[in-house]
């Protein structure tokens, strides 16, 4: 079974708002929701492809409620910890000539809340995946990644991280099969502001030096580049398309990527499947659908 771990879910709020001013009263003309955190949105697409996974995470409040049974009724399994307190985030995305996020800060987690989580990954077993995607709350401790990571350790577990600075630096020493971050992630881990093609060569290689099996960079509208384990690298473009909403394009990148890889064990193959993914994200409302990334695959 995949296993996906969400700390910080988030119904995802889009707005369409042509020319946003800061200071003035703004308003949109269209909006629309969808049911989101990383980890989430890596469980719907996979859903979406025909892989079944199971949606693990906190909940909160109304907003909590709204996200499970969204989900649910996408037809994602999920076996999310109720919170006693606080609401699950509403995230905000404004969308116009460019795209402007606001995410939420989140519920308060307490140690009795997350011991439940830990309970809840003993039931990983060997051949089992475990992906970890998406920022984790103020109130759980930096090192939450690892901790996850370290109470499965003995167990034959690919795990997945979508995250970025420490909290991904920090998990590279348990060889993770996959990271994936974008190309501004990568160069903000190095403390640097944008990378040419062989800066990005060389931090990415660093990842792996680090621990990292695969390295798959995304740029969003440039494409992707991926660093395989046995030191090959592919470079792919993008489909063709309209951009309607880029907002969980990364997430639908790594559902597409694991969907692919473990069915056909083909590194190239899986860039491809990814990437129509990601498009399919991109040129939808919502998240990709196998009708549209099985479009847009045959472009690449
Ligand atoms: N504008 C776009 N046109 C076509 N494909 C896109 C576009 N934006 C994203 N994608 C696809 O989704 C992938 C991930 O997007 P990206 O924005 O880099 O991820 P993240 O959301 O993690 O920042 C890209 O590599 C690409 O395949
Ligand atoms: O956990 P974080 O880093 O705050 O990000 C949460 C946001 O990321 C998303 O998962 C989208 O991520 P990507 O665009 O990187 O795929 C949204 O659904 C959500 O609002």
């Amino acid at each position: 079974m995949i296993y996906t771990v969400t700390l910080n879910p988030a119904i995802d709020y889009a707005m369409h708002v042509d020319n946003l001013t800061a200071g003035q009263v703004n308003r949109s003309h269209g909006e629309y929701v969808l049911y989101g955190g990383k980890g989430i949105n890596v469980s719907t697409v996979l859903h979406n492809l025909g892989v079944e996974s199971i949606a693990l995470g906190f909940v909160a409040g109304f907003t909590g409620e709204e996200i499970e049974s969204g989900v649910k009724n996408l037809g994602v399994q999920t076996d999310f910890i109720h919170l006693n307190s606080g609401l699950s985030r509403i995230n905000v995305k404004v969308k116009g000539t460019k795209e402007t996020d606001i995410n939420a800060a989140g519920p308060e987690i307490s140690k009795d809340e997350l011991e439940k989580l830990f309970k809840k990954l003993e039931k990983i077993k060997d051949g089992d995946m475990l992906i970890l995607a998406g920022a984790i709350p103020k109130s759980v401790p930096e090192d939450i990644y690892e901790q996850f990571i370290e109470r499965i350790s003995g167990k034959n577990v690919n795990v997945v991280v979508d995250a970025t600075k420490e909290l991904l630096l920090n998990v590279l020493k348990y060889r993770p099969f996959l990271i994936k971050p974008n190309n501004h992630e990568l160069a903000e881990m190095f403390g640097k502001t944008s990378l040419d093609e062989e800066q990005m060569n060389y931090y990415a290689g660093k990842l792996q030096d680090m621990g990292a099996k695969n390295v798959l960079v995304s740029m969003a509208g440039d494409g992707a580049v991926l660093f395989t384990e046995n030191k090959k690298v592919y470079k792919i473009g993008v489909a063709k398309g309209q951009v309607v909403n880029s907002v969980g394009a990364g997430d639908s990148m790594v559902a597409g990527f694991v969907a692919s890889y473990f069915k056909d064990r083909n590194y190239e193959k899986a860039l491809k499947y990814a990437t129509a993914a990601g498009g399919a994200t991109a040129f939808l409302e919502g998240l990709a659908t196998k009708e549209k990334t099985e479009e847009l695959l045959k472009q690449l």
